[in-house]
């Protein structure tokens, strides 16, 4: 192999990060992180606006000492308030990202990794974590709010893994909505508004770029889970007061949501626990409870996902 870091782009990302490979990983990163005993290092992501053009940048670096894993995600990410007049479907995409790899022994930068395939999957590989432990016990219908990039991961991984008996779509476009039922060649029930889309659902999906609630708590039936994934600026919101005060809420780090995420800053909402303390079973899954668990998306994510897709691309290579 030659001394230039290799790229690694979204079709390597695709090929090698499974969801059956990477869930384990996260699970354990999630503890580590929660357990807060330094086995994970990850500080809250620092954030750039880009205000002239309503975009931000974000840089995102974490260490893993379990995983002998050290990896910086920089990604970006735009309103694209335009694309709700015009070509949704075929504006410039909302996020971009790239992971850099290193060798943690000595710094030297390992490979530079597609960001995006890394975000779109562990993001809803965490989701699906989440929702193995707080869904109600008998989950037949699920929601999802949003039809981009972070729906069709969902969707996948949330199809492998669960077997509902439907699935109900809203979107801000509702031939964005119609694309993506075609698309993804299953049935999916294009809903005309979110409430329609919400009733009787048993587990709810926001992946939206909305800045004002799109999801309201009377709409929810008593006892769904949510998976809260957009609206990570503090003056964002997915949900509305009357569901963030009335739910179990969860999320992946307290420290990160408390800066981020405009849902519980605004509402006042108080934080239950961490998706890693559920995972150790210092904190109960309340499945029974009307729970919530928000997202905000954290590097050690990124980083795990990137070693899992080095390692397993560099056993494909043969040495020179
Ligand atoms: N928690 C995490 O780890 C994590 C990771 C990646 C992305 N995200 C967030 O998830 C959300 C979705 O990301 P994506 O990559 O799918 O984006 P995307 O641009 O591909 O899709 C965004 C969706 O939101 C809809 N939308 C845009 N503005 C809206 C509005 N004002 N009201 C209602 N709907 C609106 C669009 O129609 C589209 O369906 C974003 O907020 C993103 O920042 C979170
Ligand atoms: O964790 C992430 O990758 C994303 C970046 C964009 C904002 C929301 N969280």
């Amino acid at each position: 192999m030659s001394d230039r870091p290799p790229f690694l782009e979204a079709e390597v990302v695709k090929k090698f990060l499974t969801y059956t490979a990477l869930i384990p990983l996260l699970k354990t990163a999630l503890i580590n992180f929660s357990a807060g005993t330094g086995a994970v290092v990850q500080p809250v992501r620092t954030i750039v606006p880009v205000a002239n053009y309503g975009g931000f940048l974000g840089v995102m670096p974490a260490y893993s000492a379990t995983d002998d894993a050290l990896a910086t995600k920089v990604v970006t990410f735009y309103e694209n308030k335009r694309a709700a007049d015009e070509n949704e479907i075929s504006a410039f995409p909302s996020h971009h990202s790239t992971v850099l790899l290193f060798e943690p022994r000595n710094g030297s930068l390992k490979a530079i990794i597609d960001g995006n395939v890394i975000t779109d999957r562990r993001t809803a590989a965490v989701s699906a974590i989440a929702t193995k432990l707080l869904k109600p016990a008998s989950a037949d219908v699920l929601c999802i709010l949003g039809s981009g990039a972070q729906a069709h991961s969902h969707f996948e991984v949330f199809m492998e893994l669960f077997s509902f008996k439907e699935v109900k779509m809203w979107s801000r476009r509702r031939e964005s909505a119609e694309l993506f039922a075609s698309t993804m060649k299953a049935n999916v029930q294009v809903c005309a508004t979110a409430r329609e889309a919400v009733a009787d659902a048993d587990v709810i999906i926001t992946v939206t770029m909305a800045t004002e609630p799109i999801l309201l708590g009377e709409w929810v039936k008593p006892g769904a889970h949510v998976n809260a994934v957009g609206a990570c600026r503090p003056d964002w919101r997915e949900l509305d007061d009357s569901l963030m005060q009335h739910c179990v809420l969860y999320v992946d780090s307290r420290e990160a949501a408390l800066k981020e995420s405009g849902d519980i800053i605004l509402s006042g909402a108080e934080i239950f626990a961490e998706l890693g303390q559920v995972l150790k079973e210092t904190k109960p899954a309340l499945a029974e409870k009307t729970t919530v668990f928000k997202s905000v998306g954290l590097a050690i994510e990124d980083t795990v996902s990137a070693k899992l897709v080095f390692d397993l691309w560099s056993a494909t290579k043969t040495p020179e």
